[in-house]
């Protein structure tokens, strides 16, 4: 399957700058003048090695933290609504609410908005059904394993209808067995869905399973974008390929 995705611009990001220095004139940038374009419903990734301001780019696209300078459009709006974006945590654990029901925590965000308990009942089972949960309604999260918090955490996002999704590697935590079924439901959750998802990690493996598109970020301090690279391999992508070890070998040139 080749997703082809014509939709204009959905973030726009010119010469964006963050310091967490009090005198932002005095340099000590963790990023700097950060270029980058993400379209409607693209699939994108954020790769860097460890400390290079992945998460802080992250949450600034999320309005968790402020930029220090340059330009931030979401939608084509300067001052993008909140509701529009949807974050998913690496851990679930502080994410979720230990003293709700799975339903619960999905239903958590439309009880906020007063959405009618028959309505967000409703809403939230389809969430529950698209993150494969079902049958586990009435679960607390204490109950069930590392991998069904995540979809969790995943649906409750979703049932907010976010138009982005923002991922802290979210699958960092998970064995490699069930980060594998993790991302192959995500790439699936997507494709129904057609969410834009900016996804960080550190993981080449991951980056060329799920991006469309992968954004290499240099070491920082003063990290920016250094490279984007196009993956045209169609889903779901096989790991043991020649075509993905040409393209592993390529962004592992960036980190050697
Ligand atoms: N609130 C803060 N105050 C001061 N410095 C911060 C703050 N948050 C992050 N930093 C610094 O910014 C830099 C980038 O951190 P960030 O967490 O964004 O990196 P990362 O690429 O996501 O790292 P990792 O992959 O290890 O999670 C680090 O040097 C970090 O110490």
């Amino acid at each position: 399957m080749t997703i082809v995705h014509t939709d204009p611009p959905n973030i726009v990001l010119k010469g964006l700058s963050k310091s967490f220095s009090e005198n932002h004139d005095q340099g000590n940038f963790v990023l700097e003048n950060v270029d980058l374009t993400i379209n409607r419903g693209e699939f994108y990734i954020l790769l860097g090695p460890s400390g290079c301001g992945k998460s802080t780019l992250l949450n600034i696209l999320a309005g968790f933290i402020e930029k220090s300078s340059g330009e931030l459009t979401i939608q084509s709006q300067s001052t993008a609504k909140e509701e529009n974006r949807g974050f998913v945590f690496q851990s679930a654990d502080s994410a979720l609410f230990p003293w709700l029901t799975v339903e619960e925590n999905v239903e958590f965000g439309l009880k906020m908005k007063k959405v009618p308990t028959a309505k967000r009942k409703e809403i939230a089972n389809h969430y529950i059904k698209l993150a494969g949960l079902i049958g586990h309604n009435q679960k607390f999260p204490n109950e069930i394993s590392g991998g069904m918090k995540q979809r969790v955490q995943l649906a409750r996002v979703l049932a907010n209808d976010p138009q982005i999704l923002l991922m802290d590697e979210p699958f960092g935590a998970l064995d490699a067995m069930t980060r594998r079924t993790m991302q192959k439901e995500l790439i699936r959750i997507w494709t129904e869905t057609n969410k834009t998802v900016i996804f960080v990690t550190h993981d080449i493996q991951e980056a060329l399973t799920l991006g469309q598109r992968i954004g290499i970020m240099s070491v920082g301090p003063s990290s920016k974008i250094i490279q984007s690279y196009q993956i045209d391999m169609p889903y779901p992508r096989e790991i043991t390929s020649p075509n993905f070890n040409e393209y592993y070998k390529v962004v592992q040139s960036h980190f050697d």
